[in-house]
C-alpha cells in the first residue's frame, strides 16, 4: 500500500483563510480586533523562523500582532513583568512565550503567570486541567495536538474505538495529544524512552503520533498496514547531497519506508508544522470572541 499524503500546508492555508473572514466579521460587528503577542528570549535561529511565520499568519488573519524580542540575558523578573503587562493589555487576547527559555529562567513560573484566558498555547495548569478533566470546550487546547487531531479526523472521520499510540510524553505535545485522542474515544497508549519493544507497541496502532525529537526513528516496518501516521517531529539533519554544510528538515518518522505501509501520512515539512501556526490563530480568535461574549467556533467543521 502507498499512503495518501496529508497536505497540512494546504489545510492550514484553508483554515487561515476562514479565520481571516471570521476575524473581519468580529471586527465589523464588535470592534474587537484579535491581538496576539509573541515573546521570544534570545536569538535562536530556528525560533526566529517560527516566530516570524506566526507574525505573518497573524497579519494574514487581520489580527493585531506584536513581537517582543528580549536579550538572551534578560532577567526572569523582567520577563515576568512583561507578561504581567500583556495580561493587563486589553488589545492583547493571546500571549505566547516561545520555548525553550534560557536556563536561568524558570519556565513554569512564566507560563503559570499567563492569564489562562490569554494562554493561546494551552500550557497553563488551568487549561491542562480542563482538557484532562473532559472540559475541552472550556479550555485553550495546545496548538500542535489540536492541529494533529484535525488532520487525523479529516482522513479517518470518527475515531471512536480506534487504537492510538502517541510516542513522546512531553507537556506540549505528547500528553495533550493523548488527552485529545482519549476524548475522541480512542484506546490510547503513551510510549516514551522507557517503553519496552516500541516497534511492537507501534504495530498495534490504527493511529501513530510521533513526537520524539529523533530524526526518522519510527520505521516503516513498525507501522500497521493502512494506519494513519502523524509526524510531529521537526529535525534538521545534514544534507551533503544538497552541497557542503547544507541541511534539510525531517520528521521523527522514516517517511520513505512508512509511506509504503501507512494508509495516510503527514510529510515534514508541510504537515503538522503549518497546522500548529493556524491553530495558534484559531486560539487567538477564540480568546478574542470570548471577551466579546461570543460562542466558540468549531474550526474543524469550518473546514468542511
Ligand atoms: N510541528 C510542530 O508544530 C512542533 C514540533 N515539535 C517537534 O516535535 C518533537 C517532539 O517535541 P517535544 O514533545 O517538545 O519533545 P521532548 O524532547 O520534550 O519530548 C520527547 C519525548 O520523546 C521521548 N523519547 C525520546 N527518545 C525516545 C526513544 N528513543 N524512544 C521512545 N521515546 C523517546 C521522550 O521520553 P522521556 O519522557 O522518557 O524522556 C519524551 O517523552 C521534536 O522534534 C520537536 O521539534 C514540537 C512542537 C511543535
Ligand atoms: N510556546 C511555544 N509554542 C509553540 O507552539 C512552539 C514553541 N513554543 N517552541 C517551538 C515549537 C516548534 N513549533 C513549530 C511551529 C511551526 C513549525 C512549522 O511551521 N514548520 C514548517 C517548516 C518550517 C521550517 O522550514 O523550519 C513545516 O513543518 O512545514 C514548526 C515548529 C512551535 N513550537
Amino acid at each position: 500500500m502507498t499512503a495518501t499524503r496529508i497536505d497540512g500546508k494546504a489545510i492550514a492555508g484553508e483554515l487561515r483563510a476562514k479565520i481571516a473572514v471570521e476575524a473581519e466579521k468580529l471586527i465589523n460587528e464588535t470592534k474587537v480586533v484579535p491581538g496576539l503577542a509573541v515573546i521570544i528570549v534570545g536569538e535562536d535561529p530556528a525560533s526566529q523562523v517560527y516566530v516570524a511565520s506566526k507574525g505573518r499568519a497573524a497579519n494574514e488573519c487581520n489580527f493585531h500582532s506584536v513581537q517582543h524580542t528580549l536579550a538572551v540575558d534578560t532577567s526572569e523578573e523582567a520577563l515576568l513583568s512583561l507578561v504581567d503587562e500583556l495580561n493587563n493589555d486589553i488589545a492583547i487576547h493571546g500571549i505566547l512565550v516561545q520555548l525553550p527559555l534560557p536556563d536561568h529562567i524558570d519556565e513554569s513560573k512564566v507560563l503559570n503567570l499567563i492569564r489562562p484566558d490569554k494562554d493561546v498555547d494551552g500550557f497553563h495548569p488551568i487549561n491542562v486541567g480542563l482538557l484532562t478533566a473532559g472540559e475541552r470546550d472550556k479550555a485553550m487546547v495546545p496548538c500542535t495536538p489540536a492541529g494533529s487531531l484535525i488532520l487525523t479526523k479529516r482522513v479517518l472521520g470518527d475515531l471512536s474505538g480506534k487504537t492510538a499510540v502517541v510516542v513522546g510524553r512531553s507537556n506540549i505535545v505528547g500528553k495533550p495529544m493523548a488527552a485529545l485522542l482519549l476524548a475522541e474515544s480512542c484506546t490510547v497508549t503513551i510510549a516514551h524512552s522507557r517503553t519496552k519493544d516500541l516497534p511492537a507497541v507501534v504495530r498495534g496502532a490504527d493511529i501513530v503520533v510521533a513526537a520524539v525529537g529523533r530524526p526518522q526513528m519510527v520505521k516503516g516496518d513498525w507501522i500497521k498496514e493502512g494506519a494513519c501516521v502523524i509526524d510531529v517531529g521537526i529535525n534538521r539533519i545534514p544534507a551533503p547531497e544538497r552541497g557542503e554544510g547544507k541541511t534539510r528538515l525531517v520528521g521523527d518518522v522514516d517517511y520513505d519506508s512508512a509511506v509504503e505501509r501507512a494508509g495516510f501520512i503527514t510529510p515534514v515539512p508541510g504537515g503538522v508544522g503549518p497546522m500548529t501556526i493556524a491553530l495558534l490563530m484559531a486560539n487567538t480568535l477564540t480568546a478574542a470572541r470570548r471577551t466579546a461574549g461570543l460562542d466558540d467556533l468549531d474550526y474543524a467543521s469550518l473546514l468542511g
